[in-house]
């Protein structure tokens, strides 16, 4: 069975303006795609099945995080700059961007301070690759990574760095530039309570992921 892709010329503008290597990288990326589909295809699709007794993951997860939005709430939370930053800077870019602020932002900041997050909606799962394709552009560009999830039209991103730990305008920078490039492709309004599970799936990632951001010259 063959499969074709097929993507609007707005949106492949939009990337190769990004990043003239747009075209390789959606190449590989439709290859990539063309390969998972064919792979589902070819496996049978596992069915788990619950007891009455039993409830499903997805309860558990949604009650995690539940108790996990409830035990700190964003604006008891004091915002932890990285060593080396300008908290007098950052500090009225960051307002800018917090839902707290009312200034429109829409991120939390969470994890005692050192971090900020946002859950992003679009109406397809190509929409919101697209947008996570862009996105990663800018940090190869910027040589920092987010720690996020997908599943389906939604994406969570959350905005931390590692070393030295706490927010850096690199955070700052690349949250700015997520919420505008989300307005260039579609974004659409969340609806409540559906976006629950997804930082605890990037929690997941968190916990098995290397260490990637120390500097070869401080590894012991
Ligand atoms: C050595 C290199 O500068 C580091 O690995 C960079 C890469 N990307 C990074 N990304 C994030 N989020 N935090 C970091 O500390 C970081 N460090």
């Amino acid at each position: 069975m063959s499969f074709t892709f097929t993507r609007t010329t707005k949106t492949r503008t939009l990337l190769t303006k990004l990043n003239p290597n747009y075209r390789t990288l959606a190449e590989n990326n439709s290859l990539t795609r063309k390969f998972s589909i064919f792979i589902q295809n070819r496996s049978t699709p596992k069915t788990t099945t619950y007891s009455q007794q039993q409830s499903p993951p997805q309860t558990i997860i949604l009650n995690q995080q539940k108790s996990r939005t409830m035990s700190s709430s964003s604006s008891e939370i004091k915002p932890q700059f990285s060593e080396g930053s300008e908290p007098a800077v950052l500090g009225p870019a960051l307002d800018k961007l917090l839902a707290t602020s009312g200034a429109g932002g829409r991120w939390t900041l969470t994890q005692e301070g050192v971090a900020i997050e946002r859950t992003f909606k679009f109406k397809t799962f190509a929409k919101t690759w697209d947008f996570m394709t862009a996105v990663s552009l800018q940090c190869k560009l910027k040589n920092h990574h987010p720690e996020w999830s997908n599943v389906f039209n939604t994406t969570f991103i959350r905005w931390t760095t590692h070393v030295p730990k706490g927010l850096s305008s690199k955070d700052i920078e690349l949250a700015t530039i997520c919420d505008s490039l989300a307005k260039d492709f579609g974004e659409t309004e969340p609806e409540a309570g559906a976006s629950c599970a997804m930082p605890n799936l990037t929690d997941r990632a968190v916990a098995s992921s290397g260490d990637c951001c120390t500097p070869k010259h401080l590894k012991k």
